[in-house]
């Protein structure tokens, strides 16, 4: 222990002086911080001792506390609280051992800005107005932060009506950057396969989920052409974009698959509703023609045509006119 502090007073830089302040000499009365600490803590000793003996302790049986813990909030609350508690009990000492305080101190603050990072991640990100429309449009399949994770890949699109999101047939490799999955947010478009419209997609629909499911490691070609209608405003999202961003980010895989669930379930329903609805406009029709030279026969076929426009029906109805 002499060599030790020996050693120590020959060295002149600052770290071994205040080495040697904080465990062997007692206090320096060159820093005025130590001496007004000190003063004040002999001046109280008696009422300081017991208090800083007590702190000491729950400091460490706080430190004892964070092997129970497995949440990492928790854990960082009572790494803040022991450390903290340490510090104070060393602050209290009349010899206080500033190596240790230091570094308490240091984990405290390392501590105190993770906790403040980890708050601020939980807080609800601002989305803009479009993005909040889209959102709103989605209910609660996604959480907030969920959806403004997935669409600030995306970027948002205007489109006339007339133009295509995507064509039947075209070729979608896996790396193609043209490739997009598309969110309707206002607007709707068209689908139709080999000429024919099957399907209108209204504001919340998803286009190009098929290449997405299709197009995992294999060429593959779109499965109809969508068309819009009208003006279309929707968020499109770079197909490989999303697949990177759901290979790194393993909690956003659960929203996206219930996203496309219920984007496939919607479009099967209205293919099944639309289904029933030709059936039922086929027979009508199927009874109506034949009497179609009887008075006002005629005139009600030629509103319930009006009535019930689209390509399907119109061909179901030249079918059944013309058998
Ligand atoms: N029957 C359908 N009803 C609604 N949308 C469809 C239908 N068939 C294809 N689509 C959509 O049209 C898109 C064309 O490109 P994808 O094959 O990538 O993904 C397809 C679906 O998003």
């Amino acid at each position: 222990m002499h060599l030790c502090i020996r050693h120590l007073r020959r060295r002149r830089n600052p770290f071994a002086q205040q080495l040697r302040h904080c465990s062997l000499e007692g206090p320096d009365r060159r820093w005025r911080f130590s001496g007004a600490r000190l003063r004040f803590v002999q001046r109280h000793h008696a009422v300081i001792s017991p208090i800083s003996t007590a702190l000491g302790h729950a400091g460490y049986i706080i430190g004892l506390l964070e092997y129970v813990v497995t949440e990492i909030w928790w854990l960082r609350v009572w790494a803040v609280l022991g450390c903290g508690l340490v510090v104070s009990f060393q602050v209290l000492q009349p010899r206080c051992q500033w190596l240790s305080a230091g570094w308490c101190s240091v984990y405290v603050l390392v501590n105190l800005f993770q906790l403040h990072w980890f708050s601020l991640s939980l807080m609800e990100p601002t989305l803009s107005d479009e993005e909040q429309k889209l959102f709103d449009l989605l209910g609660d399949i996604v959480s907030v932060r969920e959806f403004a994770d997935l669409a600030g890949f995306g970027e948002w699109i205007s489109l006339a009506p007339g133009d295509l999101l995507s064509k039947q047939g075209n070729e979608v490799t896996p790396d193609d950057a043209q490739a997009r999955l598309y969110l309707i947010a206002e607007g709707c478009c068209e689908v139709s396969i080999a000429g024919r419209t099957v399907a209108t997609l209204h504001p919340g629909s998803l286009v190009g989920e098929v290449s997405y499911l299709l197009q995992q490691n294999m060429e593959h070609s779109s499965s109809a052409t969508v068309t819009a209608r009208e003006e279309v405003h929707c968020l499109a999202i770079p197909l490989h974009e999303v697949r990177q961003l759901l290979q790194r980010r393993s909690d956003l895989q659960q929203p996206f698959v219930r996203l496309l669930a219920r984007d496939l379930l919607t479009k099967e329903a209205a293919v099944s509703d639309q289904a029933l609805e030709d059936r039922r406009y086929k027979a009508v029709l199927e009874v109506a023609c034949p009497m179609a030279r009887q008075p006002g026969v005629a005139d009600g076929v030629a509103t319930y045509r009006r009535r019930e426009p689209g390509e399907a029906r119109t061909a179901s109805l030249q079918m059944t006119t013309s058998g």
